[in-house]
């Protein structure tokens, strides 16, 4: 039986992607074990899988100032003794990467060990986890086309991103239900983000009142982000993160207003959802939502508002243009082609084993 090892964590992006994978790796054959960090997010997402998961120490790598530049380099090295030793229990044919900084001690462990591994990178420009990765990965899946242009030739696929298959399969009548909703005013779904976003939650929450006159909303606001004084909120309704209902909160939006992380964007283009992407702004990350905002805008994909440019009045404009354009969006959206990511990276990572067998 082949073996792999999955890994990638931080954020929910660097998890879903991987979930994706898991009925198709296990049709093929595969035993799947996840290395994640001892306490991040990957833990509770992939702990509902039948695979068995190991807990590794897991440091940031920053490119500011943080007193725990100090601290944290001492966790890398103690993740990576902690993934050498994993791998040398495990012995995995093969480890699939999809990002996040858990995953520095492991491939550089895969490395030392000569386990060949393959990286994934959803965002346009790869992050530094991955950079760190790239120059000893068998291959790198790359989300956009405009990616292969950063990578090494000999090397990069462009696969797309993988989309949970249960994501295709949501039902309108039981997201309303769930959400306590009626048919009768259309449904604005807010995603900022896998860990929720303070900015996207406040801009929302400032104009409530107003959207609530001719639309339902549901929140996906992020941990610790319930906002009780609107619990009782009618027509609108507020989760921290959302797992299995996802496909059908997907299924009974009208309108998507989302941060532009590179899963979320992907899966609203797949399931066709007019949408407005409030990308986080560079000051707080590395640009890469801009990039990927700016790419679907150009496609003709969504409406993008800038963080420096959103006030109510924007915000509202921007909510009344794209559901009066709907139509529009849909159709340029249905000329898109959806990448068949999922098959396309389980033949990368049988090739890949294939080729390490040769070179035994
Ligand atoms: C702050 C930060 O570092 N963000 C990065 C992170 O975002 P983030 O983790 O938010 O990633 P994405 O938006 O790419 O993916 C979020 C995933 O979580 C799922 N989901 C979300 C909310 C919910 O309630 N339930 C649920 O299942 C979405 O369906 C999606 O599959 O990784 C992305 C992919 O590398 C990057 O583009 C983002 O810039």
């Amino acid at each position: 039986m082949k073996k792999i090892v999955l890994t990638g964590g931080g954020t929910a992006g660097h998890v879903t992607p991987n979930i994706a994978l898991l009925p198709e790796l296990k049709k093929s054959g595969y035993d799947i074990h996840y290395i994640g960090s001892y306490d991040g997010i990957e833990r509770k997402l992939i702990e509902e899988f039948d695979i068995p998961y190991y807990g590794i120490s897991s440091g940031k790598l920053r490119r500011y100032f943080d007193p725990k530049n100090f601290s944290d380099p001492f966790k890398v090295i103690k993740g990576f003794r902690e993934a050498s030793s994993l791998l040398k229990k495990l012995n995995p044919d093969i480890i699939f990467s999809k990002g996040g900084f858990v995953t520095v001690p492991v491939v550089l462990a895969a490395k030392r060990r000569g386990i060949p591994y393959i990286i994934h990178e959803s965002d346009i420009t790869p992050g530094l986890a991955n950079k760190i990765g790239i120059p000893f990965a068998s291959r790198i899946c790359a989300n956009f086309p405009e990616t292969l242009n950063n990578l090494p030739a000999n090397k990069a696929v462009l696969t797309g991103s993988p989309i949970r298959k249960e994501l295709f399969s949501g039902n309108k009548i039981r997201g309303l239900e769930f959400c306590g909703f009626t048919a009768n005013k259309p449904v604005i779904l807010v995603i900022g983000g896998s860990l929720g976003s303070v900015f996207v939650n406040d801009s929302i929450r400032g104009i409530l009142p107003t959207l609530l006159e001719n639309f339902q909303v549901i929140h996906l606001c992020g941990k610790d982000k319930l906002d009780e004084n609107l619990q009782k909120t009618p027509g609108y309704v507020q989760f921290e993160y959302i797992k299995k209902e996802l496909s059908d909160l997907l299924d009974c939006a009208d309108l998507v207003i989302s941060r532009a992380g590179a899963n979320a964007i992907c899966e609203i283009l797949a399931l066709r959802k007019p949408n407005i992407l409030i990308p986080l702004s560079a000051g707080s990350s590395r640009g890469d939502q801009i990039l990927n905002a700016e790419s679907f805008q150009r496609q003709g994909f969504s409406y993008v508002l800038h963080e420096e440019n959103l006030t109510n009045i924007t915000l509202l404009e921007a909510i009344n243009t794209v559901y009066k354009e709907k139509e529009t969006y849909i159709n340029t959206m249905n000329h898109s082609k959806l990448l068949n990511s999922i098959d396309t990276i389980v033949d990368l990572i049988n090739e890949v084993i294939e080729e390490s067998k040769t070179k035994i």
